[in-house]
């Protein structure tokens, strides 16, 4: 770990984006996704459901709460009914926590953003598979890829020129491509892409909204493509997204999610951190005894 840049600035009421510009950045050696083990169960909490007044203090309360990773809902109006977050969030809030920034893009042509999302600092760049979203899936998702291809290029070259002096930036080294499926879209859409992406995501809600109730159906789907991936020998995050909360959480673990975004139910919970430790904890029921 190299540089780091100073967080000062926000505190001071600066603005953090042209604050970020002057300072050179965090240069790391691999990916910030790649600190974690498929092994554990990460909590990506979406800040959705997070108070907009106070955005950077609420990433902060759950990055010390314990979070993995920040989920970041990007809406745009059009594949979805709802208008949220952009780039210029994203680009904010880098300066702010150094955990994964897990970002969501429920956009209509995905492909016109990449570029945005990466160059502000996102560390996953997730795009739905449905062809209302995208047209060309597995050219989007090698666009993600392909940029963290070039980015670890420039670390390289930067490095052999001792270029990782402030002024030098690399914000979108190794951004990691996922691929998101709606509860009514069948796996074998992205069947083709399997290999080629670092994470999917199974939307257990239909997008657009937090605090929607979890759509059971997508626990089968979840298990289903958990086999799929052994059958094709791959290994992507497993994600799932919508209505997760600490009861619950232990059937989509069952079935082989490893990555659990979860909206209310960390935001609207008293404890942060009892709401994350409570996802991760989380027990199958035990049928209480017949007299
Ligand atoms: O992508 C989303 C909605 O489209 C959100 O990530 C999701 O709904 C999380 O919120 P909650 O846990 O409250 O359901
Ligand atoms: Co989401």
């Amino acid at each position: 770990m190299a540089l780091l840049a100073s967080t000062s600035k926000l505190a001071s009421g600066a603005r953090p984006v042209a604050a970020s510009r002057r300072t050179a950045v965090r240069v790391q050696a691999t990916s910030r996704v790649d600190r974690y083990s498929k092994n554990d169960i990460i909590v990506s909490p979406s800040i959705l459901s997070a108070d907009f007044a106070k955005l950077g203090d609420e990433v902060r309360a759950i990055d010390q709460a314990g979070c993995e990773w920040v989920h970041i809902d990007v809406m745009d109006g059009r594949f979805v009914p709802n208008i949220t977050i952009g780039p210029l969030i994203v680009e904010a809030l880098r300066p702010v926590t150094d955990k994964v920034l897990d970002c969501h893009l429920m956009i209509v042509e995905p492909e016109l953003r990449v570029a945005d999302f990466a160059k502000a600092g996102a560390d996953i760049i997730s795009v739905h598979a449905e062809q209302s979203s995208t047209i060309h899936l597995h050219r989007v998702v090698n666009q993600v890829r392909t940029r963290a291809a070039a980015a670890a290029r420039a670390l390289a070259r930067a490095q052999s020129q001792s270029q990782t002096q402030s002024g030098y930036r690399i914000k979108d080294l190794g951004v990691k491509a996922g691929v998101v499926l709606n509860p009514g879209t069948p796996l074998s859409t992205i069947e083709y892409v399997l290999d080629q992406v670092d994470l999917v995501l199974i939307m257990s809600v239909n997008p657009g909204f937090g605090g929607q109730s979890f759509i059971e159906s997508q626990v089968a789907k979840i298990r289903e493509l958990k086999k799929l991936c052994l059958e094709k020998g791959v290994n992507p995050w497993i994600e799932v997204d919508g209505g997760v909360t600490p009861a619950n959480a232990w059937k989509v673990i069952d079935a082989g999610a490893n990555a659990l975004v979860a909206g209310s139910a960390v935001f609207k919970a008293p404890s942060y951190r009892d709401a994350i430790n409570g996802i991760k904890a989380s027990k199958k029921p035990v049928a209480a005894a017949v007299a």
